[in-house]
């Protein structure tokens, strides 16, 4: 969705007459981008992220059948609303423009009220399922992403990577002695105890090419895309000094008189194969490896002999 309070919504056709008429009837309660062939209707909602999109289907070039398809392919634009507007009134053409994934589909010549009213709708069933898939994706606890934004993202970026070339990096951390936190302060003690960590790893100068989760109980994850191994021992050096700087009391930790945390760090170059299970295997077996050798510090996976 787009950042500002209103909506934002992409025109495209090839008729400046037929641009102007929708500006018109919606720019009141809406802000318009425009774009007058399929091309550049594509790279303006790459730029300017719409809430929906007005496609006619006759124009020059790439038609707005075709445009359509490329929307939903892509997952960063699958989810943004289509209705076609369009002169084609045939019930073959309009079942084509549902078959590729429009959510409508209306013939001109239209009614302006009709218009609004739809777009309307459209816009609020768009906001709902944001709002779910954003509830879906976030542990409710400590508002990071949950397991299963984890995994998506791990899939996507994998992809990419693989095709792209450079490194996915992942930084597993687990809580010291959290037992004993909880054991000692109690439940409710513990679950701030995690709300701090994940604040302190949110608050990381990360780019929005990684991402920080809640794998689950008192573990938590980093992904970095397109990195160096170098980056992931800073970035692990940076969440132990954040934790030191901004300390929560663990006075039956046997390793600090505050919560700490191991750190198990690997790397992999998606495109020399590999896949998203070894790089967590990997990353597992380092963090065991910090558990292993006293806790409250950080262990770099063997890039060279564990792929
Ligand atoms: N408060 C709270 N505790 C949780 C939550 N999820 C998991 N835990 C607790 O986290 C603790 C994890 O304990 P262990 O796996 O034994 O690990 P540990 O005591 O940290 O020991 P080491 O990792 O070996 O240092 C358990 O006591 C769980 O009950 C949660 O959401 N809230």
């Amino acid at each position: 969705m787009s950042t500002d309070t209103r909506n934002r919504i992409l025109i495209v056709d090839d008729e400046k007459v037929n641009i102007s008429i929708l500006v018109e009837l919606l720019k009141d309660r809406y802000d318009t981008v425009v774009a007058k062939n399929g091309e550049q209707a594509l790279r303006r909602v790459l730029e300017h992220k719409p809430d929906l999109i007005l496609l006619d289907i006759v124009m020059p070039g790439m038609d707005g059948f075709q445009v359509c398809k490329a929307l939903k392919r892509n997952p960063e634009t699958a989810d943004i609303p289509v209705v076609f507007i369009t002169a084609k009134d045939s019930e073959n053409d309009e079942e084509e423009g549902l078959n590729v994934g429009a959510i409508d589909y209306v013939t001109k010549p239209f009614s302006s009220a009709i218009i609004r009213a739809r777009v309307h709708n459209h816009l609020e069933l768009k906001r709902r399922g944001d709002l779910l898939k954003a509830l879906s994706s976030i542990d409710p606890l400590t508002e990071i992403a949950n397991r299963r934004r984890l995994d998506e993202f791990l899939a996507f970026q994998w992809q990419q990577l693989k095709r792209s070339g450079g490194m996915l990096a992942m930084l597993l951390l687990d809580i010291d002695y959290f037992k004993a936190f909880n054991d000692h302060y109690g439940h409710q003690q513990g679950d701030e105890c995690l709300v701090h960590v994940a604040k302190i790893l949110s608050a990381l100068p990360l780019r929005n090419v990684d991402l920080v989760a809640r794998y689950g109980g008192e573990e938590f994850v980093i992904v970095l895309t397109l990195t160096e191994l170098s980056v992931i021992e800073k970035v692990a050096l940076s969440v132990q000094q954040a934790l030191q700087a901004d300390p929560v009391k663990h006075g039956y930790s046997l390793v600090a008189p505050n919560v700490t945390v191991s750190i198990g760090g690997a790397g992999v170059c998606p495109s020399q194969g590999g896949s998203v299970a070894l790089l967590f295997n990997q990353a597992d077996a380092a963090l065991y490896q910090a558990k292993d050798q006293g806790r409250n510090r950080f262990v770099l996976a063997d890039f060279q002999d564990e792929r």
